[in-house]
């Protein structure tokens, strides 16, 4: 569960994120839409603890993460847009040295089916990563999550960049984390992924959610209007 309360972030007197509200329960896939600079990473930032709100509050399942970030911390994946791995190991070596860091040993043929989970073909598993698409970059990163039993995602623009088979891949992989009881956050601008994936949709404006609406009750043309007419106004 990721629950934010007046969630609230200055920098100076300018203020990114004004009194953000949301409930996201576990199963959900939650998509906050935003154009640059509508505050979607700060509110990301604010959730795993490494920017301290001005007021407000930051509950993840039962633990109050305002306070307890490191905890919190310790229940959530994170999957930035570029994912960052060491490019001379493999796949499975990158997962095992990140499991490794978080306290966790596992053996080759577990790491193997962490990555199978999260939809990297096996013949990649003992390529370096350097030789890995952005797409498979982003399987090992949900790995990571995945291996570290998260209950809570959180992906900033998670499908920028991606092949329209790897975005398919990622909406069917988010879609199996959400069914295991996961709870998703995902930030993006892309109006398509976000119809597509997410039960959810929040619309973020200058730092404040504007509007929030349930995937199923809009098609991707009429939400794309919505978005427009919130975005000129
Ligand atoms: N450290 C900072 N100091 C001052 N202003 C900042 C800082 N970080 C972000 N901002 C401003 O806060 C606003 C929200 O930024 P944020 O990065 O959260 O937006 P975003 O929705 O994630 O944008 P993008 O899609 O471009 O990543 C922007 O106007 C940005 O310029």
């Amino acid at each position: 569960m990721i629950q934010t309360i007046e969630l609230t972030k200055k920098y100076g007197d300018f203020t990114a994120l004004d009194k953000l509200n949301l409930s996201i329960k576990e199963g959900e896939i939650f998509g906050l839409l935003g154009a640059n600079g509508a505050g979607k990473s700060t509110a990301i930032n604010m959730l795993l603890g490494f920017l301290n709100p001005d007021s407000g509050k930051v509950q993840i399942n039962d633990i109050d993460a305002t306070k307890n970030a490191k905890d919190a911390r310790k229940i959530i994946g994170y999957i930035p847009e570029n994912v960052n791995l060491y490019p001379y190991l493999s796949g499975v070596e990158n997962l095992d040295y990140f499991c490794r860091l978080a306290g966790l040993k596992y053996s080759k043929t577990e790491l193997q089916d962490f990555l199978a989970s999260c939809g990297l073909q096996s013949e990649a598993n003992d390529q370096k990563v350097s030789a890995y698409s952005k797409g498979m970059r982003q399987k090992v990163g949900i790995a990571i999550a995945y291996a570290k039993k998260a209950k809570v995602y959180l992906l900033d623009e998670p499908a920028s960049g991606l092949d329209p088979l790897a975005s398919k891949e990622l909406s069917i992989l988010l879609k199996k984390l959400a069914s295991e009881g996961a709870t998703i956050l995902m930030a993006s601008h892309d109006i398509f992924r976000v119809r597509e994936v997410c039960n959810r949709i929040g619309i973020l404006k200058s730092g404040i959610l504007v509007k929030e609406l349930y995937a199923k009750d809009v098609s991707a043309n009429e939400l794309e209007t919505l978005y427009l007419k919130f975005m000129q106004n």
